[in-house]
């Protein structure tokens, strides 16, 4: 029977199903950050458990770590709370093992979802798990990835399997070509504003068609990043030679034989022609532009050439309640052109959007405005995903594009897309993010933000506003 490519992964991992589809899934990947693992870990020692496979764990702090002061060393940490969740990762590690471990000031260390592409740790065909929500990223190699429980990850590295059930198919279709200006982080905010939070919930969403094929491996990451916030766990694309590309010669990819085997396998990791998914959406690459959010959630998002909507002008009541509320809380009124809109601070970072791409597609944007960054905004800071993103940023003279226009050049880690460190919005300050989620306090209490790609935040730190980077495309 023709089955899907998540069918066939699913396949390829699934150990045993009950008779209600609750199944037992085998794990390859695990990936393992400060935050969500501490209870796990201590389960385990309480329980007298070792790690099943410790080969395939890899971790790193990234959540907590400061994005100054790194000269400092573990000094430099000054949140207690913080520095006990980095030494406690520290010391489980140590403990219990790791096929890798990227500490805090290792030149390696970085937020978790560009670490495990980056490092070959994240690989076609597997399943990967990480008590994270955004593990749905890396589904852009064709893996099974999708963020699980702390009660999970203790699961998982006691017994390498997790308790799962089947999703159910979607297909989203991006066909044509995308303008200039147009990238990857808009088109899948276009998918969200057209399907909703809750548009994916239930199923696994396969990304196809020929403007999803045209992104690069960088691009699709941030496409299926986001699928978490279309509501679906995990998000795929298939295997092309871009993927393999992509793989060939990181740290733990295959190697000698054993690559020419993986490679032949990964070469089949494709919906078939005639595979059924249970529902199908499609876009039109020519109708996607610069899109920006403008309310608390990523489904409350449009071209940056249109305004606030008027909540008068919608008739289903309880739509109309959550566009006034959001309006109140981001403190704009209706029918305000998006890129009237004035910003604070600017960021440029999270697994979204610190891959080295987006690094390249800001600087460029920097570059070609040749100005500095606008007087209203008091702080632009690009935060690199890892040290390996910031290596070679550093080598194509990115930062100093950066520097020299009045922008921050941070060092690796989640910093403002969740403000569990140190940057963060204050209340009333509004922000053009290139992160994933806008809700409520997300970059600080009463903190306000706005969605973008790279270039469109870049843009909006020079012109201290939104503006539509089509124009100097
Ligand atoms: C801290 C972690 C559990 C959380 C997640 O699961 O996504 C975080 O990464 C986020 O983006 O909100
Ligand atoms: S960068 Fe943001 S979304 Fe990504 S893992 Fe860190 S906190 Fe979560």
């Amino acid at each position: 029977m023709a089955r899907t490519l998540y069918d066939k992964i699913w396949d390829e991992h699934v150990v045993h199903t009950e008779e209600d589809g609750t199944a037992v899934l085998y794990i390859d990947r695990h990936l393992v950050h400060e935050v969500t693992s501490p209870q796990a870990f201590e389960g385990l020692r309480e329980a007298g458990r070792k790690v099943w496979r410790i080969s395939s764990i890899v971790a790193t702090a990234d959540h907590n770590t400061p994005t100054t002061g790194w000269e400092q060393g573990y000094d430099g940490i000054t949140d207690p709370i913080s520095k006990e969740q980095i030494t406690t990762l520290d010391s489980n590690i140590k403990e219990f093992g790791s096929a890798a471990y990227f500490p805090f000031l290792h030149k390696r260390q970085g937020i978790v979802h560009v670490i495990g592409p980056e490092t070959g740790a994240t690989l076609p065909g597997m399943t990967v798990v990480c008590g994270d929500s955004h593990t749905s990223t890396h589904g852009a190699f064709g893996a099974l990835a999708h963020g699980i429980g702390t009660s999970e990850v203790e699961h998982v590295m006691a017994t390498q399997t997790l308790l799962a059930k089947k999703a159910k198919n979607l297909l989203i279709k991006v066909e044509g070509q995308l303008g200039k200006g147009v990238t990857a982080k808009d088109v899948v905010l276009a998918i969200i504003g057209k399907i909703g939070t809750a548009g994916g919930t239930g199923y696994t969403i396969e990304f196809a068609g020929s403007a999803i094929r045209s992104l690069s491996m960088e691009g699709r990451m941030t496409v299926c990043n986001m699928a978490i916030e279309a509501g679906a766990r995990a998000g795929l694309v298939a295997v092309d030679e871009k993927t393999i590309e992509y793989v060939r010669g990181k740290p733990l990819s295959p190697k000698g034989v054993e690559w020419d085997q993986a490679v032949a396998y990964w070469k089949t990791l494709h919906s078939d022609a005639d595979a059924k998914f249970d529902a199908v959406v499609e876009l039109k690459a020519e109708d996607i532009v610069p899109q920006v959010t403008w309310g608390t959630s990523p489904e409350m998002v449009l071209g940056v050439d249109a305004s606030v909507p008027d909540p008068d002008k919608e008739k289903d009541a309880n739509k109309r309640g959550a566009i006034e509320r959001a309006l109140t809380y981001m403190g704009l009124q209706p029918g305000k052109p998006l890129n009237d809109i004035f910003v604070d601070k600017v960021f440029i970072g999270s697994c979204t959007n610190s891959r080295i791409e987006d690094m390249r597609e800001a600087a460029a944007v920097v570059k070609k405005l040749g100005q500095k960054v606008a007087k209203n905004v008091k702080l632009a800071m690009v935060v690199p995903g890892s040290g390996v993103v910031k290596e070679q940023a550093e080598r194509e003279g990115l930062d100093v594009i950066f520097k020299a226009a009045g922008f921050e050049w941070r060092e690796p880690g989640c910093s403002m897309c969740l403000a569990m460190n140190a940057d963060r919005l204050e209340p009333g300050e509004r922000c053009a993010s290139t992160s994933n989620r806008n809700f409520e306090g997300r970059q600080g209490a009463g903190g306000r933000t706005h969605l973008v790609s790279p270039a469109m935040a870049a843009a909006a730190a020079v012109h201290g506003h939104f503006v539509d980077v089509r124009q100097f495309a």
